[in-house]
């Protein structure tokens, strides 16, 4: 038999896991699913461990740094509190108690199983347990069955099954056992030596990270830059600085077959050159989950690679979906932001409220954590052309700004402006260097809310900022 509940939330990633609370907290009747961790990708297996493991090779890369600027330092890289650190504080050994108690608490039913969206406000979840006790699996007390529940919601259903790894048809790959970004992030010592397939964000940030514990690592991407999704400048700022650490990096390459024997991954390259190392990352990029959707309930062709959704992140009448499945950016904070914006629409349709605005996408920031860190929001100056836009650019060098030049040591970066030059508005932005991650704030702001280029410019920059190279590149700007 079906139970009642207002809503369902199918996947419990930082999407779900925010929009099912809020609505529990809201007094709605929550249903939670989730088949494996509740938290998701993010805090198990990729942004918050990752992050760990950047840290930590940071401070490495400072300490580094110390000789010629402040005196002598030995540095001898130990990954132990490395991996410590993310099975005892990020991930608590991959547990998710509290996360379940938190939920929970705030009046959410939190169902562990594999479930699937089968329509009209329907999800089926195989939990692969006994809910009656008989020990036969099917919670109707028989003695026959099998394990599954099904749930109707009266409200709707909430869709944030998130995404997954995608490997390259690379002949080989699929018979060898490579790392994704979960072994990756889970290992326990650094490997001797790394081969990484895909030079995007997963690739850099954990082949810098573990370059700087002394494993050798080779990094192949099929693009004539790394992070090929940035500015260019910032790419190939990023490539001269991971060479200059001492990895292969190895643009435009793609792998034409894969092979493992006696302990070493070979990847065979489109030229005819072979590398090779003891362990293989492939971080070639993640597709949207659907496996788990009736396609025909949501309108989407047998060819649908996402979910689409409107403004309120509506899918189908009684249906939301939000983060990486609907491939808006696929990002923690998107998810999140998505979440405010379903929070609203669901409770709308319970007749609690208005949906409010709908979701904007013109100042999506994101940063990959590398040093230096790349962060940008908006639009490229390649994007803002094809769109038609009569665009002004504007650079500037974090080195030549006073407070680069006073950093000295691990101070590459750059400011990377696109204007609208007809509107005289910022559309898109690049800080790349010493926390260029938090340099990007103030142009976000400045994206989102439409701020005159004039009026930035009459601003106040702190000195000596690293913020203050944005005051250099909007006169670059003028200068065009
Ligand atoms: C290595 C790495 C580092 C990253 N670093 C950052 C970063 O620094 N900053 C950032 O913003 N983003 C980062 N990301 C991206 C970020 O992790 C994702 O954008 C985010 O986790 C997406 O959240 P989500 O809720 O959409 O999906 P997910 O986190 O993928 O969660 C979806 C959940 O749904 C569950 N699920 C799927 N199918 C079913 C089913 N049929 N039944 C029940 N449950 C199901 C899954 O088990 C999962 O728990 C990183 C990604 C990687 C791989
Ligand atoms: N700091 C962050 O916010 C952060 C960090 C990691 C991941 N993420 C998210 O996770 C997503 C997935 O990251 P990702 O790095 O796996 O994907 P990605 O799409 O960012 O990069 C994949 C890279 O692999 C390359 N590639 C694809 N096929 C190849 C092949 N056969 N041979 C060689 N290179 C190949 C592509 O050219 C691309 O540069 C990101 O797009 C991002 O949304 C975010």
């Amino acid at each position: 038999m079906a139970r009642e509940c207002d809503v369902v939330v199918l996947g419990m990633g930082p999407g779900g896991e925010e929009v099912a609370g809020r609505l529990a907290e809201a007094g709605l009747d929550v249903v939670g699913v989730e088949a494996e961790l509740l938290g998701g990708e993010c805090p198990y297996w990729a942004c918050v461990p990752s992050k760990m493991m950047v840290r930590a090779g940071d401070l490495l890369a400072e300490a580094r740094r110390v000789p010629g600027m402040a005196g002598t330092a030995r540095v001898e890289p130990d990954f132990t509190p490395v991996h410590a650190r993310i099975r005892d504080e990020a991930t608590a050994d991959w547990d998710d108690a509290a996360a379940v108690e938190r939920f929970t608490a705030k009046g959410g039913r939190f169902v562990r199983g594999r479930g699937r969206f089968t329509g009209q406000g329907r999800v089926e979840v195989d939990t692969g347990r006994d809910g009656d006790g008989d020990g036969d699996g099917d919670g109707d007390g028989d003695g026959g069955g099998t394990a599954a529940e099904t749930f109707t919601a009266r409200v709707g259903v909430v869709l944030a099954t998130g995404s997954a790894p995608a490997a390259p048809p690379v002949p080989g790959l699929d018979q060898v056992p490579y790392w994704t970004n979960r072994e990756a992030v889970s290992a326990a010592e650094a490997p001797e030596s790394l081969l990484v397939l895909g030079g995007g964000a997963v690739g850099v940030e954990l082949a810098q990270s573990y370059a700087r514990f002394g494993t050798r690592v080779t990094l192949v991407e099929a693009s004539a830059r790394v992070v090929s999704a940035e500015e260019p400048e910032a790419g190939d700022l990023l490539l001269e600085v991971l060479r200059r650490e001492g990895l292969t990096v190895l643009t435009g390459a793609r792998a034409a077959a894969a092979r493992y024997a006696d302990g070493a991954f070979v990847l065979t390259l489109d030229g005819g050159e072979e590398v090779s190392a003891e362990k293989l990352l492939v971080a070639t990029g993640r597709r949207p989950r659907l496996d788990a959707l009736d396609r025909a309930a949501l309108g989407l062709g047998a060819e649908a690679r996402r979910v689409e959704v409107d403004a309120h992140m509506r899918a189908a009448p009684g249906v939301w979906a939000l983060g990486d499945l609907v491939g808006e950016g696929a990002f923690t904070h998107v998810a999140m932001y998505q979440a405010d914006v379903a929070v609203r629409a669901v409770l709308a349709a319970a007749g609690r409220g208005e949906a409010g605005p709908g979701a904007d996408y013109r100042a999506v920031p994101h940063v990959t954590f590398t040093d230096p860190e790349i962060g940008s929001v908006g639009l490229t100056e390649a994007v803002a052309r094809e769109r038609g836009l009569t665009v002004r650019t504007g650079t500037a060098r974090v080195p030549d700004g006073v407070r680069g030049w006073i950093h000295k040591a691990g101070n590459d970066g750059l400011i990377k402006l696109v204007e609208d030059a007809e509107r005289g508005v910022l559309v898109g932005a690049t800080a790349a260097g010493p926390m260029g991650g938090e340099v990007l704030y103030g142009l976000a702001v400045a994206i989102r809310a439409a701020v005159p280029t004039a009026t930035l410019r009459d601003m106040m920059f702190a000195f000596p900022t690293f913020h203050r190279s944005v005051l250099e590149a909007l006169g670059d700007l003028a200068a065009d």
